[in-house]
C-alpha cells in the first residue's frame, strides 16, 4: 500500500553492508567506550562535571568514522575536525527535517518563498560541505598508498570501492558510495547519542530506577570487573527495560521516514487519496494514554512480563520504525547504547552538579528530523570501581 520513496539500490547496498560488516566491528565499540570510561575517570578524580551530551556525540561519531571511513579521530591528521563533523550532522538533520515552502506550494510560488527565506540554500550548503568531505575520504582511499584498511575487515568506503573494482553482483558508482555515507552519517551519529543522553537524564531524575539498574548491572557482572565486553551485552534485563522506556518517551526520530500512499485508502473513517505523504508520529504513540498507563512517567518496570518490543512488530513502540524501511542498523545501535550505558553505570555513580536535584533538570527538546535534549546534560561522576 505504501510506496517506498528512496533509491532501491542504496537500500540494497546498505542492507548488504550492515549484514556483512557492522556486526563484525564489536572491538571498535569496545575500544571507543573504554576511552570514554578513561576520560570520565579523569573527571571523577577532579570531581568535575562531565558534559555527557558531548561525550555521547563524540562516542557515536568516533565509532561511525572508524566503521565507515576507517579513520580514527584519535590519530593526528584526521581530515576534518571532530567538532565540525558533529556540527555538520546536526545542521544537516535540522535542514533536512525542516519543511520547505515547495513541500506545501509545489512549483514557482514555493521556489520563490524558499529562495526568499534561503531554505534550499541552507540545505545545499551543508550538503556541499559533506560531499567535499566524502570525496576527500574516497580520494584518500584511492591513493596508491592510501587505501586505509586500518581495521580488518576493512572500512565501509574500502569495501564499497572493492565492490566497484570487482564488478560485484550489483553495480555501484561513486555517487552511490556518497549516498550510503550520507545515510550512515545522518542516521547513525546522533540517534545513538540521543538515546544514551535521555536514558541518563531519566535515570538521574528517577533515583529509584537509577539504584535498581546499577544494582542489577553490578550484581550480574560481579564486583571490580576490569573489563566489560560485548559478551556482557544483553545480560541485564532491567537495563533493557530502561532502554525501552527511554525509546518510548524519547524516540530519537519522532516522525518515521515519510511514506506515500499508492492507492486510495481509508483509515479510521478518513479517506486518503493516492500519492499522499503519510507521517507516523512515534513520539505521540509512545505517550498515548489509551495505550500506556501513566504515559508521562518513566517506569521501566512496565516492560517486566511484557512482550512489547521495539523491533517493529509492536506498533505501540516504534523507535526504529517498522516494515521494509525499518532501521537497518538496529542491532548495531542497540549494542552501542547498551554497552555505553552499562559501562558508565557500572564504573561510576552519578549526581547533579552544584547540589542540584534530578527534578531540576531541564527536559526541553530541540530538533526536527531527530530530537535531542536542548541543554547539555552535565553530571558529576564518582568512581565506584
Ligand atoms: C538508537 C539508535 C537509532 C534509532 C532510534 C534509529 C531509528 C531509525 C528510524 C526510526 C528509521 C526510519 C524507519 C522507518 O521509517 O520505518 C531509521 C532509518 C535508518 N537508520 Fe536508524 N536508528 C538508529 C541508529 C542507526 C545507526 C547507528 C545507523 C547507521 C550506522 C542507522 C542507519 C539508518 C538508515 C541508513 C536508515 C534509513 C533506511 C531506509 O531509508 O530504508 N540508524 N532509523
Amino acid at each position: 500500500m505504501l510506496q517506498q520513496t528512496k533509491d532501491a539500490r542504496d537500500r540494497k547496498t546498505l542492507l548488504w553492508l550492515y549484514r556483512h560488516h557492522f556486526l563484525t566491528i564489536w572491538y571498535i565499540r569496545e575500544e571507543e567506550v573504554d576511552l570514554v570510561v578513561k576520560k570520565v575517570s579523569e573527571s571523577a578524580l577532579k570531581q568535575s562535571p562531565v558534559d555527557l551530551s558531548k561525550t555521547f556525540f563524540s562516542l557515536t561519531a568516533a565509532i561511525t568514522c572508524r566503521v565507515a571511513l576507517g579513520q580514527n579521530f584519535h590519530d593526528s591528521g584526521f581530515v576534518i575536525d571532530q567538532d565540525r563533523i558533529e556540527e555538520l550532522v546536526t545542521e544537516s538533520t535540522t535542514a533536512l527535517g525542516s519543511f520547505t515552502f515547495s513541500d506545501f506550494f509545489p512549483g514557482g510560488p514555493g521556489r520563490f518563498l524558499d529562495c526568499l527565506f534561503r531554505t534550499q540554500k541552507r540545505i545545499n550548503k551543508v550538503s556541499e560541505e559533506l560531499d567535499a568531505f566524502y570525496q576527500h575520504v574516497i580520494d584518500d582511499h584511492l591513493k596508491p598508498s592510501g587505501r586505509k584498511i586500518l581495521d580488518a575487515p576493512g572500512d565501509i568506503v574500502a569495501l564499497m570501492l572493492d565492490m566497484i573494482d570487482k564488478n560485484y553482483y550489483f553495480k555501484l558508482s561513486v555517487d552511490n558510495i556518497k549516498a550510503v555515507l550520507m545515510n550512515i552519517f545522518l542516521a547513525g551519529v546522533d540517534t545513538g547519542a540521543i538515546t544514551m543522553i535521555w536514558a541518563m537524564t531519566e535515570l538521574v531524575r528517577n533515583p529509584k530506577a537509577m539504584k535498581r539498574v546499577q544494582e542489577n548491572i553490578r550484581a550480574t557482572l560481579g564486583v571490580k570487573r576490569e573489563r566489560i565486553t560485548e559478551e556482557d551485552v544483553g545480560k541485564v534485563d532491567y537495563l533493557k527495560h530502561v532502554i525501552k522506556e527511554t525509546f518510548r518517551l524519547h524516540p530519537p526520530v519522532p516522525f518515521l521516514v515519510p511514506r506515500e500512499t499508492m492507492s486510495h485508502i481509508k483509515i479510521q473513517g478518513y479517506d486518503i487519496p493516492p500519492k499522499t505523504q503519510i507521517h507516523i508520529n512515534a513520539w505521540t504513540i509512545g505517550r498515548d494514554p489509551k495505550r500506556w498507563t501513566d504515559p508521562e512517567d518513566f517506569i521501566p518496570e512496565r516492560f517486566e512480563n511484557s512482550s512489547v518490543d521495539f523491533r517493529g512488530q509492536h506498533f505501540d513502540l516504534l523507535p526504529f520504525g517498522s516494515g521494509r524501511r525499518i532501521c537497518p542498523a538496529m542491532s548495531l545501535a542497540i549494542a552501542t547504547v547498551e554497552l555505553g550505558l552499562m559501562k558508565l553505570l557500572y564504573y561510576f555513580d552519578w549526581s547533579m552538579p552544584n547540589g542540584m536535584k534530578g527534578e531540576d533538570i531541564d527536559m526541553e527538546e530541540i530538533g526536527t528530523l531527530t530530537v535531542v535534549k536542548k541543554l547539555p546534560l552535565q553530571l558529576v561522576p564518582l568512581q565506584r570501581y
